[in-house]
């Protein structure tokens, strides 16, 4: 038996009449179920490509991606992604955005009824019960990302793949929204892929840090396993000895790869 989520030696050049660009280099990562992995990089070294390519949004030079034992390469339900800038349908309220995203998934399998409940039950799971009937332009930027969430909760995925969720957001609706990350991961199980700029971010909500040198040709270059106890408690990791030292590793790393690229 193989991982949950295997990356399996993953290349991408992207072509453009004669000029071809390679962008990732044998990535190869297995992810556990439930496993929450992020990567970090420099900006530019490929991470929004690994992830669409996990998404199947775009198509690897080579290697593949198996998802609970098949390969995928095409988007499907069972990978849902959440993008920086929330990416909800204007004209739709909150609940209609969710509910649309619940009818394609479940109409063959589930009552009116129970869709309507389940459309309900992930909006109260990020907080969001409340603003049911509003449109995207009526709620904050944190809003619509919580929407979004659990648009792509809804879904029920087998892998979440978060892309720079939070990277848009102010620090304290970033930390709030982070916290409910975090709750909904330890009460559900997902299992989840997220791309962050955010050495912190990474840290506190990652079982795995996977650092990304920077491209062309990116790699993976370190994982760091971030062994800290689950609940994380943000104010409890200030003065955490483990915390600390996973972020100056993460630190390290960034600020020598981002070093050897000045010097070449
Ligand atoms: N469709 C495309 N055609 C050609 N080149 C592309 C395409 N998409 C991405 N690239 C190039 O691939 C490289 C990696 O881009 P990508 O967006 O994956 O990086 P990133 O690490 O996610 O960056 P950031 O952190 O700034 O979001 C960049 O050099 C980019 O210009």
């Amino acid at each position: 038996m193989g991982a949950y989520l295997k990356l399996d030696h993953i290349d991408k050049t992207f072509t453009r009449g004669s000029a071809s660009t390679n962008v990732l280099k044998e990535v190869t990562l297995d992810i556990e179920k439930g496993e929450y992995v992020s990567i970090i990089g420099h900006s530019g070294c490929g991470k929004s490509t690994l992830l669409n390519i996990v998404a199947g949004l775009t198509g690897a030079s080579a290697g593949g991606v198996i998802l609970d034992g098949r390969e995928v390469n095409s988007p499907g339900p069972d990978r849902a992604v959440v993008f920086q800038n929330h990416s909800l349908l204007p004209w739709l309220t909150v609940y209609e955005n969710v509910r649309l995203a619940v009818d394609k998934v479940f109409s063959g399998t589930r009552s009116k009824a129970e869709r309507h409940s389940w459309t309900l039950h992930n909006l109260d799971l990020v907080q969001m019960g409340h603003a049911k009937d509003k449109r995207p332009s009526e709620i904050s930027g944190g809003m619509k990302q919580r929407v979004g969430i659990a648009r792509a909760l809804a879904m029920e995925p087998k892998v979440l793949l978060l892309d720079e969720p939070f990277g848009a957001l102010d620090a304290l609706t970033r930390a709030h929204l982070q916290d409910s990350v975090m709750q909904i991961h330890a009460a559900l199980g997902n299992t989840i892929l997220m791309i962050t700029h955010d050495v912190d971010e990474a840290v506190l909500l990652s079982d795995r840090i996977v650092m990304m040198t920077n491209g062309p040709s990116a790699r993976i270059g370190e994982v760091l396993e971030v062994k800290l106890a689950r609940p994380r408690k943000r104010l409890d990791l200030v003065t955490n000895a483990t915390y600390l030292k996973a972020r100056e590793a993460v630190l390290k790393f960034l600020h020598e790869r981002h070093r050897f690229v000045e010097a070449a």
